[in-house]
């Protein structure tokens, strides 16, 4: 069942959401007034959504840190709460060079997996989810870390406002992320748009803007985009045929790795165990 936003809240746990407005007192004869109506932005959506996730963060534990918009209000978060005490002795394990960087200025203490091989709790966003809470991540570029921190976890918290929701992964008509080896790359990318050929697969170099150069990841990697026309079928089937062409590092489909969803909606926040 969704919980639907108190309009003006301050506590620990949720966040400050669009306060009421103050309107004239309605005269005696005038009917109820509506509801009011809580418009919330796509980023205050997803703010909501980190929030309720970093409810499950616990002093001492070691977290896989998100990367992304939405991941960021959650490094956040848990940095207010350090500082005011309300949690102590926390690890990160940041999926990210630029996850790095903030952990680091909101004063969130890290490590990495090397030293930390299982990892308490990770919470991270994602580009679409199926209803079995199939994932596609990796469109802001940082799949490879993602899946390896998040899949060394005991539970992986996934925060989504409600855009993100879809009923087949890669049926978006958006980008499915496929990281490469620079060496070759055109090869590569044409081995995989041929073993989707059915599907109408297109692959494309990721870049820095229109014509720019490559977008580099932060192993030194290339990322080939997959646009399909139609459904890609099996997902598990379609993740071993792309792991198994040389050349290919990783791919942005996190099937089966997602423990909890939360998806934060204009009508409310849902959560969602496996
Ligand atoms: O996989 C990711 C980065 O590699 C992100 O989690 C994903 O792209 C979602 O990003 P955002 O929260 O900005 O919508």
């Amino acid at each position: 069942m969704a919980i639907a936003y108190p309009h003006f809240i301050a506590s620990d746990k949720t966040p400050v959401v669009n306060p009421p407005r103050i309107s004239p007192l309605p005269s005696p004869h005038s009917p109820p007034p509506p509801p009011p109506q809580v418009i919330l932005t796509q980023d205050e959506l997803k703010k909501i959504a980190a929030y309720k996730a970093v409810e499950s963060v616990e002093s001492g534990m070691v977290l896989g840190l998100g990367t992304g918009s939405t991941a960021k209000h959650a490094v956040t978060r848990i940095g207010d709460l350090l500082r005011q005490g309300k949690l102590t002795n926390i690890t990160g394990i940041p999926t990210s060079r630029m996850t790095h960087e903030l952990a680091l200025s909101v004063g969130i203490p890290l490590s990495d997996l090397d030293s930390h091989p299982v990892v308490d709790l990770a919470i991270d966003g994602a580009d679409e989810v199926d209803p079995h809470m199939n994932l596609v991540k990796g469109r802001g570029g940082s799949l490879l870390r993602e899946k390896m921190i998040e899949g060394a976890c005991k539970k992986f918290i996934v925060i989504v406002d409600e855009s993100k929701l879809v009923e087949h992964i890669g049926g978006s008509g958006l980008a499915m992320p496929v990281e490469v080896v620079p060496f070759c790359w055109k090869f590569t990318a044409e081995r995989l748009r041929l073993l989707f050929e059915e599907a109408g697969c297109l692959a494309r170099l990721r870049r820095d803007g229109e014509g720019g150069e490559p977008f580099v990841t932060d192993n030194k990697n290339y990322i080939v985009d997959l646009y399909f026309e139609r459904d890609i079928g099996e997902l598990m089937v379609a993740s071993d045929r792309i792991l198994r062409l040389p050349g290919v590092v990783e791919h942005g489909m996190f099937l089966g790795m997602a423990t909890t969803l939360i998806v934060a909606g204009e009508l409310g926040v849902k959560v969602k165990n496996k």
